[in-house]
């Protein structure tokens, strides 16, 4: 591990390699309070970003050139979302993000090995957790209200493609022009009392819809074909225990209502896929994909992986203010909380290196 300077804590925003990210991890108003409270801020440029680089330097950020954080000072904690670019071969720094390289998945040897090369550590967001083990950040919420809304859009026949990145005020209006009989569009939203389970069902009520909530408690005690009586399900469910699937492919060929999933939780290729007549996610160029059954009755199934990016200014407004409370603690040494939990998980995956 590299020496770390003393001085207050010094948080780098990175660019987002991927173009069609403009989520921001941290938002200009809560950078304001961040230096308020003594830390130091850098703020990359970023073209694709939704927050301008004026924002930032107004609310007291330092900036940066894109890409600079490989040059930052070595007690930077370089703070991004998604994936880092292929180079450098080896990070040096304390690195905030979203890695998706703790549970063996492609490429997360490569990286985690960059991280040990160089001696950095990876702060996986995924794996801040409060004692109860619970994420104290994510971007559910908006993925649920994302996915709801298309869900409706599709229903209505009124899904205009490729999507693109909007704002809320745009996407409801859209959502609220559909005109869907309320008394008529029944609809279900399945994990409805987690974060994203409640993004969809504010989404439904814009349209107008009074969801079935379906969680736990309905699982345990209701048979999963009653959803098929419903027009769209949206399903948020969150597990990592196979359970009974609700929609299988066998129920194409039933007698149903159902003709639209909106698949949030994306789960598409593992055993826990709860919506198995599904095995693969779309896309934003082709958001909605029609699976059929054997004897040719069909479903339409949304099933796209990065809804947030959708709403990027809500999206990171909210994500901003759960992290936020956080990144006021990263001068603890050694790290407490969600950050000791963090470094936990990386130096567990560390030792799974082969
Ligand atoms: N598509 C995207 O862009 C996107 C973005 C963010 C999150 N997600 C995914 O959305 C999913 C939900 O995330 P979250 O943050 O809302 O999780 P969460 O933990 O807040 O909520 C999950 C809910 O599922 C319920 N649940 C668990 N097992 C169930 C069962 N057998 N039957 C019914 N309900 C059950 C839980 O009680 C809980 O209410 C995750 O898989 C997450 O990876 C997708």
């Amino acid at each position: 591990m590299p020496s770390r300077s003393s001085l207050s804590p010094h948080v780098w925003v990175r660019h987002e390699t991927r173009s069609t990210e403009r989520r921001a991890p941290v938002v200009p108003d809560d950078v304001r309070r961040l230096v308020a409270s003594g830390l130091r801020v850098t703020v990359e440029e970023s073209p694709q970003r939704v927050f301008d680089l004026e924002e930032y330097a107004e609310a007291g950020a330092s900036t940066a050139a894109t890409g600079s954080w490989v040059d930052a000072p070595e007690d930077a904690w370089v703070l991004g979302i998604k994936e880092l670019p292929d180079e450098p071969a080896e990070l040096h720094h304390r690195h905030i993000y979203f890695a998706h390289s703790f549970k063996g998945q492609h490429e997360a040897v490569d990286t985690l090995t960059r991280f040990e090369k160089g001696r950095g550590q990876l702060f996986d967001i995924e794996y801040l957790t409060d004692d109860n083990g619970r994420r104290v950040v994510a971007f559910g919420y908006w993925a649920g209200y994302v996915g709801a809304a298309l869900g409706v859009l599709e229903l209505a026949g009124a899904l205009e493609t490729p999507l693109a990145p909007t704002d809320q005020p745009t996407l409801d209006a859209a959502v609220k022009a559909t005109g869907l009989d309320p008394v008529d569009t029944l609809t279900v939203v399945t994990g409805a009392r987690g974060r994203s389970g409640r993004g969809a069902v504010d989404a439904l009520a814009v349209a107008g819809l009074a969801p079935m909530r379906w969680d736990r408690s309905e699982s345990r005690t209701r048979d999963v074909s009653h959803l098929l009586g419903h027009d769209l399900l949206v399903n948020c469910v969150l597990t990592t225990v196979p359970t009974t699937p609700f929609v299988t492919r066998d129920d194409l060929d039933r007698r149903r209502r159902l003709r639209v999933l909106a698949d949030v939780t994306c789960d598409v290729t593992s055993d826990t896929n709860m919506l198995p007549v599904n095995t693969s996610i779309t896309s934003w160029e082709s958001p909605v994909r029609r699976v059929t059954g054997p004897e040719g009755g069909w479903m339409d199934v949304i099933a796209v992986d990065n809804l947030p990016s959708l709403l990027p200014r809500e999206a990171s407004i909210t994500f901003s203010a759960d992290l936020t409370p956080h990144l006021l603690g990263l001068g603890d040494h050694p790290p407490v909380g969600p950050w000791a939990a963090a470094a936990k998980a990386y130096d567990d995956a560390v030792g799974r290196l082969p």
